[in-house]
């Protein structure tokens, strides 16, 4: 199910890649990967957040074309067939993918670029473009973790125990990643971030 990626390909491309950075950020769901972005990109207009699509439903207060494209399984399976996406991961039923061309021209305009994906898609980032920084959000703990997914109140409970049950293989992977924080007071992690992104 994994696509190839070929944004290493050609010589010209990958001059131009290198006028640019970009970061991966990973985490068990709930972890405060979404919210830790949002007061990343408030802070820092200057980053660019690249929205994924997705076959999930939006929840109550979501943005199509802002949160997510939100599209059909369909119309996700023609863009991975066309090679639209520079990573796609299945999870928790639903299918989530990178948008290839947004994402190679803002790094090549010299952005740095933040991708906040899963760990199936950080593997294929990593294997596709090795100079990417990735990094892992861990929580204080797994109740605290559990905590959190429910006081969202965001999704059913066969959505929170699905997404429960894929943490701990998340959890497990961090050492894959270049750098791992634990997101457990807030303004501290976000310091730590914007650290390891500007210090
Ligand atoms: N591989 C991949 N994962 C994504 C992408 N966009 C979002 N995700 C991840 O998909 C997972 C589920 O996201 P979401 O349904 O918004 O749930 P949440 O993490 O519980 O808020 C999270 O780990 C996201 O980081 C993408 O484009 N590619
Ligand atoms: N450091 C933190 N301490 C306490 N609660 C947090 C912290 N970071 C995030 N949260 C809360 O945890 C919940 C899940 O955060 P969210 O950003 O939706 O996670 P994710 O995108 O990783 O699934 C939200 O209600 C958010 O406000």
């Amino acid at each position: 199910m994994m696509q190839v990626l070929s944004i290493q390909s050609g010589a010209t491309t990958k001059d131009c890649l290198s006028s640019g950075k970009l970061v991966v950020l990973t985490g068990p769901s709930g972890v405060g990967k979404g919210t830790l972005m949002r007061s990343l990109l408030a802070r820092h207009p200057e980053l660019y957040y690249s929205v994924s699509a997705t076959t999930r439903s939006p929840r109550p207060g979501e943005i199509d074309g802002k949160d997510y494209y939100f599209i059909s399984r369909s119309k996700f399976e023609q863009l991975v067939a066309a090679g639209e996406f520079l990573e796609w991961a299945e999870f928790a039923g639903n299918y989530y993918g990178t948008p290839r061309e947004p994402v190679i021209n803002q790094i090549c305009s010299g952005k740095l670029v933040l991708l906040e994906i899963e760990l199936e898609g950080a593997r294929q980032i990593r294997r596709s473009f090795p100079e990417a920084l990735s990094i892992f959000i861990l929580p204080p703990s797994f109740s605290e973790l559990e905590k959190r997914i429910r006081t969202r109140g965001q999704d059913s409970e066969e959505a929170i125990a699905r997404r429960l049950r894929r943490a701990q293989d998340e959890i497990n992977a961090a050492d894959e990643f270049d750098i791992q924080i634990v997101n457990d007071d807030f303004e501290t992690t976000l310091k730590s971030i914007e650290a390891t992104l500007f210090g």
